[in-house]
């Protein structure tokens, strides 16, 4: 061959693997058509055309070159497959696309789970709990009157904020007031009191308490004499998302609890009259011999509803299923999620709220992590599944539509491109994080 030959091939080798590199597939099926050794044929490094579709993500691409009969044995200088390149860079659907094994397991489609706990909204804990103080009344009745203790003022379960003085519209600051300013509520018998813990530091004595304070009375009379910018924020969502990162985990535990107060006034045994005990964390029933107060007390304790919430992904690895309720604002579409029922677990559940939702079967299940949801007293359980049947047939009496979304539509939506098909949940809700960490499997982000 001479060497003018010689680099016009070189020249279409490159032309070649740009175009897989970039994921042009139409370019791609041209050339193959055109001139089929071209499949095989190595660069820079012994990288092939479908090593470089397995690195950057172009499913369409390697799926052409498989359909010609591409090699996936062929390695790279560094002894790597495109198998291998896929998995590294955390293409899952692109690696099962390559596997061998035409039933490869769906569970290598589900993405690896993170190391680290993620610092989700609602779940940051600012304050030791302090159980152990909860039946210590004389240290309690301590930190009541303390002037620098803590308390955060609720009505009809919303938390007086104060505004941020140039960012009235976006985050709110919770109000904290101190017992000076709260001496009538403290001895007011309707006021439901609860203690919510001190602040953490490493010293064992002079700890800041706080405690959350829940009021019937008018807020107009209240605010009189607090903070002028101060003020109940109303409507639970989208209100709470307001909150600081901080602050939003105090009111997930404040607000749960005093829900629950406002609640369960009476015994749910006997529909007796309760008696407040442990800083606010127990109710116990005045009748004796009621059965509330046999074996497990569990009825006098502030109650967690179990929610699974999971980013469903199709078998091929490159879709998930999105649903919408009607009370979403238009656009927006998250993950399905619904209550644990008594006697399941959680995978049951799982499946069964997508089977019930969207008519779509699920095989494996995998956690991911979970979340405070103070509304009024949830535990959304985040977890990744792969669904085994991809028809759609949406239950309308909770879901309004249901809708697979590309990886490159959840991309766009993530980064509000103006591509973006649909809106994402808020990076407040968990749904949010399961799409990240889904998208965020791919190493290339
Ligand atoms: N953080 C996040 O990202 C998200 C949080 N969520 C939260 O998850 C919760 C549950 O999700 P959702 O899809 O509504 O749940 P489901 O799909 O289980 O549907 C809830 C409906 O089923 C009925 N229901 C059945 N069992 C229960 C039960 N044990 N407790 C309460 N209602 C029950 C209720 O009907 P009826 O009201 O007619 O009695 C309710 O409206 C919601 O409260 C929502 O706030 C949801 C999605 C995202
Ligand atoms: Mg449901
Ligand atoms: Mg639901
Ligand atoms: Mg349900
Ligand atoms: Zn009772």
């Amino acid at each position: 061959m001479s060497s003018i030959q010689m680099s016009a091939r070189d020249e279409l080798l490159q032309r070649f693997l740009d175009a897989a590199s970039t994921g042009d597939v139409q370019k791609v099926s041209l050339m193959i058509s055109q001139s089929k050794d071209l499949l095989n044929q190595r660069g820079e490094q012994g990288w092939s055309a479908l090593m470089l579709a397995a690195r950057n993500g172009h499913y369409d691409v390697a799926k052409v070159l498989l359909s010609n009969g591409c090699d996936t044995s062929v390695t790279n200088r560094s002894g790597q497959t495109a198998l291998d390149v896929a998995l590294f860079w955390g293409h899952r659907h692109i690696a099962r696309l390559l596997s061998s094994d035409a039933d490869h397991d769906l569970r290598q489609l589900l993405p690896n789970r993170g190391v680290e706990e993620p610092d989700i909204y609602f779940n940051r804990e600012i304050l030791d709990r302090m159980s152990d103080k909860r039946n210590d009344a004389e240290w309690l009745a301590a930190k009541r009157v303390a002037p620098e203790t803590v308390f955060l003022l609720f009505h009809a379960l919303n938390p007086l904020v104060c505004s941020g003085a140039d960012d009235e519209v976006e985050e709110v600051r919770l109000c904290k007031l101190r017992s000076a300013a709260v001496q009538e509520l403290l001895i007011n018998s309707q006021t439901v009191e609860v203690f919510l813990g001190v602040e953490k530091q490493e010293e064992d004595d002079g700890q800041l308490a706080w405690f959350a304070l829940s009021t019937e009375d008018d807020p107009t009379q209240l605010l009189k004499h607090k903070h002028h910018n101060s003020f109940f924020l109303q409507g639970a969502m989208p209100g709470l998302l307001r909150l600081s990162d901080d602050d939003a985990g105090v009111v997930a535990q404040a607000r749960s609890v005093l829900a629950w107060h406002s609640r369960y006034r009476f015994c749910p045994t006997c529909g007796s009259d309760t008696k407040v005990e442990e800083g606010g964390y127990k109710r116990t029933c005045l009748r004796a011999g009621c059965k509330s107060l046999q074996g497990v007390h569990n009825t006098c304790y502030p109650r967690v509803d179990p929610v699974v919430i999971m980013l469903v992904l199709h078998p091929d690895g490159n879709h998930c299923l999105l649903g919408r309720k009607k009370i979403f604002p238009p656009g927006m579409f998250s993950c399905l999620a619904g209550f644990v029922e008594p006697g399941e677990t959680l995978e049951t559940a799982v499946r069964r709220e997508v089977r019930e939702e969207s008519g779509v079967q699920v095989g494996p299940v995998q956690y991911l992590s979970c979340q405070a949801w103070p509304m009024p007293s949830c535990l959304m359980i985040g977890c990744h599944c792969v669904a085994t049947t991809t028809d759609i047939k949406v239950d309308q009496n909770e879901i309004e539509e249901a809708r697979w979304f590309t990886r490159q539509q959840v991309m766009d939506a993530l980064v509000k491109d103006k591509r973006a098909v649909f809106i994402m949940p808020p990076r407040q809700a968990i749904a949010h994080y399961l799409l990240k960490h889904w998208i965020g499997c791919n190493a290339n982000l």
